[in-house]
């Protein structure tokens, strides 16, 4: 990610800052809480010692000899930043190096009886089967009576609105969760989105997933809708190759939101029935790939993803961090054309995000100015805001 002097790339060493804050509070916190929630051994217990102290205080450390994707991480950039402290290399990379690392500590990558252990697991059950969830799902059953027109628009709000239910952004966010969400979004291009998915059409939605649980769940509630009123013919839903964020989904995540629909009573129980028959005839896939873990923008996309986005109708986005990674995860100013950092997108792209850090683009003037009239800068990492912003073009010539 070369500096431009037009939009520097984040880093995470001001002090004060959401990055910083990031770095210094909620790593350890996470470390915390996964070291609390299971009966880790004294190896365990070593590596994640280890760990906090070289994410606060020391530097960004190789990997260990024969780590399965060592030449990966190589590749992306790891040997430029070794030595360096975590917080003087681009933000997105030390987060992405620190899940990396927290995972290796606790036994994810094996060999071992801990191997495939999701440290984050226990967190993201507890949303899954909260009552909260169960409320969400009830109200699907009114959602029958209105139109198709209201019913697409209500599911696609719930998926983005889904997007509050961030575990680690609750960690460092007190009361986040209760905060009431302002209800007019600063960027909505959501009939442009809706035109790109007319009734019976016969596209490819790629859904690009973020949070597990309660977003994950309207998530796929907005798939089936699509898939069942044919604004989708097939629908592929990309999920992390391993925990991350705290609350990312994987395909574990998946399989348990679709038990837990299919189970429910009422309208949510037809929609997990129908996502389940939709699994077993090809026309929702659920892909994962090592780049989803990267700590990369996405316009340095491998050529197969890039295949994959080119032939779709529309590649839907979610939430904060695949916001950051699709635009950059830069100092724009917020009036930057949303569709000048997506210019290099290979097809038509939509995000879908609440906005919880720094990076905004596509804001109108008028826009910017009552959000910083009213509330300073925090509005940017608060996750009361929410957009869809959408670039309907795919790649530009020249890009
Ligand atoms: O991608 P998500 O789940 O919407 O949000 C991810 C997040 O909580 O984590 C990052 C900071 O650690 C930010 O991008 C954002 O605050």
């Amino acid at each position: 990610m070369p500096d431009t002097p037009f939009a520097p790339v984040i880093l995470g060493n001001e002090p004060g800052s959401f990055p910083h804050s990031v770095l210094a509070e909620r790593h350890p916190a996470i470390i915390r809480q996964v070291r609390d929630a299971f009966p880790y051994g004294p190896g365990q217990h070593e590596a994640l010692d280890e760990l906090l102290h070289s994410c606060t205080e020391g530097t960004v450390e190789p990997l260990p000899a024969g780590a399965p994707d060592g030449d990966r991480w190589l590749a992306w950039g790891l040997a430029g930043h070794a030595g360096r402290s975590w917080y003087d290399v681009p933000w997105l990379w030390s987060e992405s190096y620190f899940y990396r690392r927290l995972l290796e500590a606790v036994g994810w990558f094996g060999p071992g009886s801990w191997q495939g252990i999701d440290p984050f697991r226990p967190f993201k059950r507890a949303e899954l089967d909260a009552s909260e969830t169960d409320e969400e799902l009830a109200a699907l059953d009114a959602l029958q009576k209105l139109p198709e027109e209201e019913r697409a628009r209500a599911l696609l709000h719930g998926s983005l609105w889904g997007n509050r239910a961030d575990l680690g952004f609750r960690l460092s966010a007190e009361g986040a969760g209760d905060r009431e969400p302002a209800p007019a979004l600063v960027a909505d291009d959501s009939e442009t989105l809706w035109s790109l998915l007319p009734p019976a059409g016969n596209g490819t939605l790629v859904l690009v997933a973020d949070n597990a649980g309660r977003e994950l769940v309207p998530d796929l509630l907005l798939i089936a809708h699509l898939l069942a009123e044919g604004r989708a013919a097939r629908a592929v839903l990309h999920v992390k190759p391993y925990p991350y964020y705290v609350s990312d989904a994987t395909t574990a995540d998946v399989v348990d939101a679709l038990h837990r629909l299919r189970t429910a009573p009422g309208a949510a129980g037809a929609y997990g029935r129908a996502l389940w028959a939709a699994m077993a005839d090809g026309r929702l896939t659920v892909r994962t790939h090592p780049f989803w873990c990267a700590p990369l923008p996405y316009s340095a996309m491998p050529d197969d993803l890039r295949a994959e986005f080119a032939a779709a109708t529309l590649t839907v986005v979610k939430g904060d961090l695949n916001y950051r990674r699709l635009v950059g995860d830069r100092l724009w100013p917020p009036t930057t054309a949303f569709r000048r950092t997506t210019a290099y997108f290979p097809g038509p792209v939509a995000a879908l995000r609440t906005l919880k850090s720094d990076v905004i683009t596509g804001l109108s003037a008028a826009t910017e100015s009552a959000l910083v009239a009213a509330e300073g800068q925090r509005w940017r990492t608060g996750g009361t805001h929410a957009l869809i912003q959408v670039d309907p073009s795919g790649e530009q010539q020249g890009q």
